[in-house]
């Protein structure tokens, strides 16, 4: 499989590379789902237009993990990636985009990627990785969210987006722990040992 691997940013990128074999390339694609669906569908359109296709999208990056499932420091696989605020809201509540018949907020992870990956990272959490175009910060949107998302694992940015672009080829979702989703505390966050862990994630990507 040639394997394009995206990070949300180059300090991400960089740790990446660390632990990657020269086989493969990454690049950081941008924050947010915006940014990373449209990087991630460049890179991949340029590299087919080049006559050299990816088969297969990884995005390795630093994410936010739900109490319980997985700790700071820890590794977060996807089985899934959902767009949480993909939808509308209305006075019962938020609508997914799936309920108003306008596509889908989900894209699942390819099974033999995810597989891959598990046998190299054994001690991973695995489940749904929400996608965010905000930060959650507050306990009820946390509740609300592990509510609607009782598999869920970890949160980040990109996820969806990369999933998007991907377009049906295999993809799949890794996230490395940064801090507990919840009442936002900056002073709380471990970015260094979250970066740390993409390193040797980025390791298991040698097996794919
Ligand atoms: O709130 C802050 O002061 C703050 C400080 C440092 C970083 C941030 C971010 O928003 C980083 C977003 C960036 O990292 C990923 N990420 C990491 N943790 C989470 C999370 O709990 N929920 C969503 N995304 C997270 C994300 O994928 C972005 O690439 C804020």
């Amino acid at each position: 499989m040639t394997l394009l691997v995206v990070t949300a940013v180059q300090p991400e990128a960089d740790a990446v590379r660390a632990g990657l074999d020269d086989r493969l390339t990454v690049t950081a694609v941008g924050v947010g789902p915006a940014a990373a669906a449209a990087g991630t569908a460049r890179l991949l359109a340029l590299a087919e237009a080049g006559g050299r296709p990816y088969t297969g999208v990884v995005f390795l990056g630093i994410g936010g993990g739900f109490a319980g499932r997985v700790e700071i420091g820890g590794i977060a696989i996807a089985t899934r990636s959902i767009a949480a605020d993909l939808g509308a809201e209305s006075p019962d509540g938020f609508l997914p985009i799936d309920e108003l018949g306008f596509g889908t907020a989900r894209v699942d992870a390819d099974a033999g990627l995810v597989a891959t990956l598990r046998a190299a990272l054994p001690d991973a959490a695995l489940g749904t990785v929400l996608t965010v175009s905000t930060v959650t910060g507050t306990a009820a949107s946390t509740t609300k969210l592990t509510a609607r998302f009782p598999d869920a694992v970890a949160e980040g940015m990109e996820g969806y987006g990369v999933g998007c672009a991907a377009a049906g080829l295999p993809f799949a979702e890794v996230r490395t722990i940064s801090n507990v989703v919840g009442p936002r505390d900056r002073a709380a966050w471990r970015i260094p040992a979250a970066l740390a862990a993409l390193t040797k994630a980025a390791g298991a990507l040698g097996l794919a």
